[in-house]
């Protein structure tokens, strides 16, 4: 069990010599291919399995991260909600963690990994969605240094900014960042810094671009194809 190990990175050093960690990606680059399902391998149950999900402000990320657990046994881990928590918890990054999430700005990897980094070690299961993590270059790399692992998967929810503005907007959860002020600088802290880590995970055959405009059911419809050959 992951937390009965004193470091995930020693887990996932091991888990990249493993057989399905070698062949996760290219199955994957082949689904890009071919769309018979057929032509995917079943994963072996055991193995880690670790999908980024990427998007704007109110792409709808979360959303679809709670539909992917249902169907496929995934544990949801919300970047955003671990930062949450650690402000309420009271902890000595709370003030500084709070004050960054309010302008709009990304909370210093170092901070954000090693609570995603706990987060997976107290969890029985492989298969993990990481959602709304990387959001920089810096953030991707700090994972990869500190976890030892890429993703298998990088789902991007594509969605207009018009539609994502109206989302966060009537979104209603309380959020300090759900105004419009800090939604304007989010929109810029994406384009300026989100978008060059899904043109790495685009280059290297890991990106499944979704539509991101349409009911939750359509779009889950989109998504549910590529985790196919994941049982739950
Ligand atoms: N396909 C959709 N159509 C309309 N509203 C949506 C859709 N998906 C999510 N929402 C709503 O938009 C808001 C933002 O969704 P959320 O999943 O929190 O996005 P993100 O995590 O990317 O910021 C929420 O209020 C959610 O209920
Ligand atoms: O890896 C992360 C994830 C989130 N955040 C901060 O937390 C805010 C909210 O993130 P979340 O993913 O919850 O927002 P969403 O995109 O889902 O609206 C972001 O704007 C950032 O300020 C961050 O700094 N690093
Ligand atoms: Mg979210």
């Amino acid at each position: 069990m992951w937390r009965r190990v004193a470091s995930v990175s020693h887990l996932f050093s091991h888990s990249k010599s493993t057989k399905f960690n070698q062949q996760g990606a290219s199955t994957f680059k082949i689904w890009e291919t071919f769309t018979s399902e057929s032509e995917i391998p079943t994963p072996s149950k055991g193995s880690l399995f670790v999908t980024f999900v990427l998007g704007g402000p109110g792409s709808g990320k979360g959303t679809q991260c709670a539909k992917i657990v249902e169907a496929f046994g995934f544990t949801h881990v919300s970047a955003g909600d671990l930062l949450r928590r650690e402000i309420a918890s009271g902890s000595a990054y709370g003030s500084v963690i709070l004050s960054t999430i309010r302008e709009g700005k990304i909370v210093p990897s170092q901070v954000t990994v090693e609570l995603i980094q706990k987060e997976m070690e107290s969890s029985d299961n492989y298969k993990f969605l990481i959602d709304g993590f990387p959001r920089s270059e810096e953030n991707r790399k700090a994972f990869e240094k500190t976890i030892g692992a890429e993703p298998d998967v990088v789902l991007f929810f594509d969605c207009p900014e018009q539609e994502m503005v109206k989302r966060v907007l009537n979104r209603n959860q309380g959020r300090v960042d759900d105004n419009i002020d800090t939604i304007k600088k989010r929109l810029e802290i994406f384009d300026e810094l989100n978008w060059p880590v899904i043109n790495y995970y685009s280059q290297r055959g890991k990106l499944h671009k979704i539509n991101a405009v349409g009911t939750v059911d359509e779009i889950f419809e989109k998504v549910r194809p590529i985790f196919a050959p994941l049982s739950k």
